[in-house]
């Protein structure tokens, strides 16, 4: 499968404090649940403001293949087909159903949890593969949870590639999982429930789930899709069956990506205003408000516009991140140009991310002259960056943001595989250099 291009890029380092305004493409994870949404929807759905890319693309061409139609002939906006109907749910694509349909889900943790449940309920046969280093991310929940619905998967993988076939589609009913390594397995069985006949009841039974403001947005996006979907207590959902109509809606800022904008405040001093900020989120980008505060920085929400300013010093933090995990890279990388001794915690699920974030944090931190302890769930940063190196990045897009940051601090970062940023954002390095323009 195709990886993205390598490049090496010199991370500006910031000459004076940093002051510009930043506006930040939308949201990962809500474009890619309406994605997700329009597909099962019975009638057309519009989204605005999608985010444009690698993952996002991704996850069109997988409904694509499955056959749902995208139109994105208006800027700025694609408008889904659903993909079409029978009465238990969806029939295949093509006049025999025999020829599988394939789904490329590159490193995209997002298509390779959420794609399948729904490709299993259109009856078609389907294989899903992804990367290379895809095949090392946690599947086995999915995988498992698929099979005891009835759904056909060879080989008998626990991890990708692999080929479903459920003829007939989905029955559905109630499925137990263990979602402790990803809340992803939650919100890819939920988003397709409502094409399973009888729907789903879906139990975590397993330890914490991370990243649970996640699963609050799927349920929420779900919600207001029509779907009717219930939460009880921390571990139970039902999702009733049944296609929702299809709906019109705007993509947030993807907060998470704004944060990385938002560090180079922090660490220079500066201010930086992301404009758009919702007044109320699921996104877990959201906690960087609280991040930014503890780091010792002025954070200010006026009329839709989040303003971060930085003052002299960065503070050390203890930051358990484990509901915000996708925060780590770019926090962390603000940690280590504070002075003292930092400890981010709850996140030993970031070792099934696009890489083992703990493991690659770790390395270039201390290869920029960092102390840095690994622990199985946890990083303690006891002293700052102090030099520059050719960074290694994992084809992780968190890891370019991160060294972008470092790269403020410290002179000579050099980002090996820059390009792999487009994962979420392939305008970043533009962004980047405007910012530090000083563009308003
Ligand atoms: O559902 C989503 O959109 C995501 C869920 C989280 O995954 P994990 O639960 O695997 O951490 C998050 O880290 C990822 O960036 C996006
Ligand atoms: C973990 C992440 O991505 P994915 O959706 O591929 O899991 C992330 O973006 O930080």
């Amino acid at each position: 499968m195709t990886q993205p291009t390598t490049s090496l890029w010199p991370a500006p380092r910031a000459t004076a404090p940093v002051r510009a305004t930043v506006t930040v493409p939308g949201s990962k994870s809500l474009t890619n649940r309406y994605i997700a949404l329009a597909a099962v929807a019975s009638e057309p759905s519009t989204i605005m403001n999608p985010l444009i890319s690698r993952d996002t693309e991704l996850m069109l061409a997988a409904i694509t293949a499955l056959g749902a139609a995208v139109d994105r002939s208006t800027p700025g906006q694609v408008t889904i087909t659903p993909l079409p109907a029978t009465a238990s749910g969806t029939k295949p694509a093509t006049a025999s159903g025999t020829d599988a349909a394939a789904v490329d889900c590159g490193l995209a943790g997002t298509v390779m949890r959420f794609i399948p449940p729904l490709a299993a309920a259109t009856g078609r046969k389907v294989r899903i593969d992804g990367d290379t280093q895809a095949y090392a991310r946690p599947m086995d929940t999915m995988i498992t949870a698929l099979r005891g619905l009835g759904v056909d998967i060879t080989p008998g993988a626990a991890s990708l590639p692999f080929e479903l076939h459920s003829p007939g589609g989905v029955r559905g009913g109630r499925v137990e999982i263990d979602a402790s390594a990803s809340s992803q397995f939650i919100s890819g069985l939920l988003l397709a429930g409502c094409l399973f006949a009888d729907g789903l009841t879906l139990v975590h039974t397993g330890e914490s789930v991370p990243s649970r403001p996640h699963i609050d947005m799927t349920v929420e996006t779900m919600r207001r899709a029509g779907i009717e979907v219930q939460a009880t207590g921390d571990d139970t959902w039902t999702v009733a069956p049944g296609r929702p109509h299809g709906f019109t809606v705007t993509v947030e800022p993807d907060l998470s990506n704004a944060a990385t904008f938002l560090a180079a405040a922090i660490v220079t001093g500066g201010q930086v205003c992301v404009p758009h900020w919702p007044a109320q989120t699921t996104q877990g980008g959201d906690a960087f408000r609280q991040l930014a505060a503890d780091f010792g920085a002025r954070v200010a929400l006026a009329d839709g516009t989040l303003c971060i300013t930085g003052l002299e010093s960065v503070a050390a933090i203890d930051a358990d991140l484990s509901a915000v995990g996708e925060l780590t890279p770019v926090t962390a990388a603000v940690a280590a140009c504070a002075a003292g001794k930092s400890r981010l915690h709850g996140i030993g699920h970031l070792r099934g991310h696009e890489t083992d974030r703990l493991a690659a944090l770790s390395a270039e931190l201390t290869k920029l002259g960092a102390r840095v302890t690994e622990h199985a769930d946890a990083l303690t940063i006891h002293s700052p960056v102090t030099h520059g190196a050719a960074f290694e990045t994992y084809h992780d897009h968190r890891m370019v943001m991160a060294a972008a940051v470092l790269g403020l601090c410290i002179d000579a970062v050099e980002v090996i595989d820059v390009g792999t940023v487009a994962k979420t954002m392939p305008e970043f390095t533009q962004l980047w250099a405007g910012m530090l323009a000083g563009e308003r």
